[in-house]
């Protein structure tokens, strides 16, 4: 890929997951860990929207905590604009920090309650030193009103709005940070249908507007195929496929992304047999060797069960299966 925004380069995340020491020798345990992600790799692309999807516990959260610098890394490196973000010292680090924001699932959460949403949407400004006095009003305003609010909401508190508003507010914010690159986690899985396709397209238009580029995390399919010009499948902490455009939905390659489409029955089979959901995600502190997916796969190897697959070029992009090699 020519001049990638982010390039994600073998990174992986363990948990100590273990007992407290005296439970640890009473019960003559080893230490134990969860590898949350593992040999993630994938690179963005200014002005594109790459969606990572998986089930409950993949890994997308923590990938994207490590990205915007909420979790350190286990292993491997994140490079934002080709600068290596675990070598780049506290004052670089946090000039780089302003062109990537975050935006999650619960703007409830992510809201100081006790702030004016005026305040809330004006403080990147003044961290950042990107307005001064009576600017910094003037662009907060106009913040609010790119998002779909109005200047008298900047004197209200986040519990006044509903869930798709205060949704618009982490929006503002997050903009008024002046950001080339946001981190979306599941940001409109909390809130109704209708709101969420207003949500969604205002994030469109908004990547439209300001040449945006996304990295948008779901488990909802659907939001996934709206979203994305590029979608990454996460399986037990490891990217089994990515693939442009639509052509996931068309054409999936890994018997894992086949099995994930076929849960979900408004995405047309395109022909396809249904390959049915089988088994369990198996415990991440326990994976399985090769493959991770062998367990649950239709149409495993003996090879799957010793060997954890390369990645390999599909038409569209490139899947971890020996079957493809
Ligand atoms: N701080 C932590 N300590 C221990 N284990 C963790 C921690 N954070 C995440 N995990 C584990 O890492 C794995 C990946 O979690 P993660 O939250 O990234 O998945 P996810 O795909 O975002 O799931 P969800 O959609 O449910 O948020 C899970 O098994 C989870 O239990």
């Amino acid at each position: 890929m020519a001049d990638p925004l982010i390039e994600v380069r073998g990174l992986g995340r363990r948990f100590d997951v273990s007992k407290p020491w005296l439970n640890r020798v009473l019960e003559r345990e080893e230490r134990q860990y969860l590898t949350a992600t593992a040999d993630v790799n994938f690179s963005i692309a200014r002005g594109e929207t790459f969606a990572l999807v998986g089930e409950s516990g993949s890994g997308k959260s923590t990938i994207a905590k490590m990205i915007v610098g909420l979790l350190p890394p286990s292993e491997g490196q994140i490079l934002f604009d080709g600068q290596d973000m675990g070598k780049v010292g506290t004052s670089e680090l946090r000039a780089l920090r302003r062109r990537f924001q975050m935006i999650f699932q619960d703007p409830f959460a992510s809201l100081n309650p006790r702030w004016r949403v005026g305040d809330i949407v004006s403080e990147p400004l003044r961290t950042f030193g990107l307005a001064k006095g009576a600017e910094v009003t003037r662009e907060m305003e106009r913040l609010l009103d790119t998002v779909g609010l109005s200047a008298r909401d900047a004197e209200k508190f986040p519990h006044e709005f509903s869930g798709g508003q205060r949704q618009r507010i982490a929006i503002a914010r997050a903009l008024s940070a002046k950001p080339e690159f946001i981190v979306c986690d599941e940001p409109t899985s909390a809130l109704d249908v209708s709101v969420q396709a207003q949500i969604l397209n205002l994030m469109r238009d908004l990547q439209d507007e300001m040449g945006l580029t996304y990295l948008f995390i779901s488990h909802d399919l659907s939001v996934v195929r709206h979203m994305a010009t590029r979608t990454g499948v996460l399986y037990l902490g490891r990217l089994v496929e990515v693939s442009e455009g639509k052509s996931l939905f068309r054409d999936p390659q890994h018997p894992y992304t086949k099995m994930l489409l076929d849960a979900v029955p408004d995405l047309a089979l395109s022909g396809r047999r249904r390959t049915p959901v089988t088994g369990e995600i198996p415990n991440p502190i326990n994976p399985p060797s090769g493959c991770p997916f062998h367990p649950r796969c239709p149409v495993a190897i003996d090879k799957c069960k010793t060997d954890v697959p390369p990645s390999f070029q599909t038409p569209n992009g490139s899947a971890a299966c020996h079957l493809l090699g």
